[in-house]
Parts: C-alpha cells; sequence; structure tokens
C-alpha cells in the first residue's frame, strides 16, 4: 500500500526522450540523435559543440517550433507529439521565452510597444497592466529611460536587452537563447549575460542557451555538450 503522503513525482519542466530529427533527402540529414534530457525549474544550460553538431537543431525541437522524426517532448508533464499546431502555439506563447542572435524586434515600435506584443497576442492582462508589466521588465533590465525609443535608436546590447524583456512578457518558464550575444561586444555580452543570470536567479525561469563563448558556458550551471547530433556529455559545473 502507498503511504497516504507519499510525494507523487514531479514532472521535470522539460523532458526529452530519445529525440531524433531527420531531414528527408536523398541522402537523409541527421540534424540530431537520441538526445534525452531532464531539465527543471531554475536551471542555467549551456548547450554547446562544434559548428554544425545540432545545436540550434535541437534548440528549435525544444522550443516546438519543428517537430522530431522520433522520440518524444514533454513540457511541465504533457506530451508534446499529439498537439495541434494551436496547441502548440499556445505553448510557445504561455510557457516559453525565445532570444535569438538578431534581436527581431519590429522597427516600427517603440521598446515598450515590442515588450508588449506578447502580452496583447495571449491576452491575459488588461491593456494598462501590459503597459505596467513591459514598463516594470524593461527597467529590470537597466532600460528605464529607454521605453519610448525604437530599435534604430538603441545600441545593440539595449536592442538585445529589450528582446530579452520581450521573452519575459508572458513569465515564461522557459526561454530558449540561440547565441544571444553572438552579435554583441564584449562589454554588451556582459550585460546580457547578467541579466540573463539574473533572470534565474530571482525568478522560477529556465534558460537555455546556445552559445559558442566558452567563458560565458562555464559560467551557466550545467553544460550539455553535442558532437554529431548526440550528447558527447551533459554535466553540472
Ligand atoms: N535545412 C537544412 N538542410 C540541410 N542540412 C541542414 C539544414 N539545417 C541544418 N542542416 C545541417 O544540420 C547540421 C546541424 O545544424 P545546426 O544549425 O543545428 O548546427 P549548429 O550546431 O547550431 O551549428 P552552428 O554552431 O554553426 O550554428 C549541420 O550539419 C547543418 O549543415
Amino acid at each position: 500500500m502507498t503511504a497516504p503522503d507519499a510525494a507523487p513525482r514531479e514532472s521535470p519542466l522539460l523532458e526529452t526522450r530519445s529525440l531524433t530529427r531527420i531531414l528527408p533527402a536523398v541522402v537523409p540529414v541527421t540534424l540530431v540523435q537520441d538526445v534525452s534530457l531532464r531539465i527543471g525549474h531554475s536551471e542555467f544550460v549551456a548547450i554547446t559543440g562544434p559548428s554544425g553538431s545540432g545545436k540550434s537543431s535541437l534548440l528549435y525541437l525544444l522550443g516546438l517550433l519543428d517537430r522530431p522524426s522520433e522520440g518524444e517532448i514533454w513540457i511541465a508533464g504533457t506530451e508534446t507529439d499529439r498537439l495541434s499546431s494551436s496547441e502548440l502555439a499556445h505553448i510557445r506563447l504561455e510557457k516559453i521565452g525565445f532570444v535569438f542572435q538578431f534581436h527581431f524586434l519590429l522597427p516600427e515600435f517603440t521598446a515598450l510597444e515590442n515588450v508588449m506584443i506578447p502580452m496583447q497576442r495571449l491576452g491575459k492582462l488588461p491593456p494598462r497592466e501590459q503597459h505596467e508589466h513591459a514598463e516594470g521588465l524593461l527597467a529590470g533590465l537597466g532600460l528605464e529611460d529607454f521605453l519610448n525609443r525604437r530599435p534604430e535608436q538603441l545600441s545593440g546590447g539595449q536592442r538585445q536587452r529589450v528582446a530579452v524583456a520581450r521573452a519575459l512578457a508572458n513569465s515564461p518558464d522557459l526561454i530558449l537563447a540561440d547565441e544571444p550575444t553572438g552579435s554583441l561586444d564584449s562589454v554588451a555580452t556582459e550585460q546580457v549575460f547578467e541579466s540573463l543570470q539574473k533572470i534565474v536567479e530571482t525568478q522560477q525561469t529556465t534558460i537555455i542557451a546556445v552559445t559558442h563563448d566558452m567563458d560565458l558556458a562555464n559560467r551557466m550551471e550545467r553544460r550539455v555538450h553535442l558532437v554529431d547530433g548526440r550528447i558527447d556529455y551533459d554535466r553540472k559545473q
């Protein structure tokens, strides 16, 4: 008999089981092979590996932007394989924030408006609260004096911090970042990295970041190293 107070085994935030992605072609291309990972809340994980080792492909799978050929992706205990594209889009909007190497901010909108866009799409907060939340997120990233600037009026590091604020807009459990500092100089890299670190420390958010920057990778808590689409090692550091 099970003890009545036995705690149920908690689902990890993200779990993959034997994830494989093969591009069908005359000669099929294996992007990701047999990747099994369990990632919890408040983790800061680097994905590293040589060029072409499948880092971005894995991140796209984890972000439900691409579908696996084989294997499973579980998000907060939900298996995603049988979900419709609109259900996947909803999970992405509500639970996952994305930061890419290039900020992809909308040029005609201000920093504040860019950060409000995901909140408008989700539609959970009334407009006044969206505005206040966006202001708070930008202030938290040191951008309180730049709320009404458009992307072209900001430095590269400031733009990328606006992109981080936008990724945080709907309070996601998970942020996926593909080379978030790849286009930045060393000062801006440090600012963006410290912003990410603060998010992991002060919120329950998990960040998984692809990076070529070994100094940054070594400062993250866990490193998943890929070679030829497979996990070469996965270690806490
Ligand atoms: N659409 C595609 N068609 C053919 N091959 C592809 C395609 N997309 C990716 N690949 C190949 O799949 C492999 C993995 O690519 P991916 O971009 O995931 O690697 P990566 O580790 O992120 O590389 P990098 O560090 O250079 O960005 C590479 O060999 C790449 O050339």
